[in-house]
């Protein structure tokens, strides 16, 4: 994993986000990485849900918190991958900040809450200002959820 997670590097105007903000103090403060630092394709994250992130259901999780994680990891893996080609260091000028298009997710099976889930992101494809990234959500190294995004980069205005 790199020292820095990607939110990190994230100006303050962009630090906000509920999802990941680190200047948020009640989001959820998820923090992305490269998966490996020779591949810059694959992203990891991971988030431990607290016992108020129930959807309901004794012990498992709600879908929005699984939707919000997939989200956050999401724009930040299309962020960093977009940094990457351009051989630039995440968080340098101008500022390259995605936002979600489209985000399509499955649901497999039961979240729990009581475990530590993990979070992978792919970046399929990178061309212009839209990234696919490919993304799911395990508990135990049994995939909950996985996503299909589309990533936008916001114009420099
Ligand atoms: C900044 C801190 C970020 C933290 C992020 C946390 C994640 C979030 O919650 S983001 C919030 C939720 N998302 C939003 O509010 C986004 C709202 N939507 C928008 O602002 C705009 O529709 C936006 C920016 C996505 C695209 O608009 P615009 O900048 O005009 O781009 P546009 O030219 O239409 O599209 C760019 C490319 O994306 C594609 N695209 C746009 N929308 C979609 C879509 N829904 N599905 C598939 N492709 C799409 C277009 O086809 C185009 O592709 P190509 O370059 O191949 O022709």
């Amino acid at each position: 994993m790199s020292k820095q997670a990607f939110q990190d590097s994230y100006p303050a105007e962009f630090s906000h986000c509920y999802g990941c903000g680190h200047d948020n103090p009640h989001g959820l403060q998820l923090k992305s990485y490269w998966l490996d630092e020779e591949d810059r394709t694959h992203t990891v994250a991971h988030f431990t849900p607290k016992p108020y992130h129930t959807g309901g259901v004794p012990d498992k999780a709600y879908g929005g918190l699984i939707a919000s994680l997939l989200d956050c990891h999401g724009t930040a893996s299309a962020a960093a991958a977009a940094y990457f080609k351009e051989g630039r260091k995440m968080g340098t000028a101008p500022i390259l900040r995605f936002v979600t298009a489209s985000l399509s997710i499955d649901f497999l099976r039961p979240t729990p809450i009581k475990e530590e889930l993990t979070l992978y992101g792919e970046i399929t494809q990178l061309e212009g200002r839209k990234a696919t990234v490919a993304l799911s959500l395990s508990a135990n190294g049994e995939p909950c959820a996985t996503a299909t995004m589309i990533a936008v980069a916001l114009k420099p205005e």
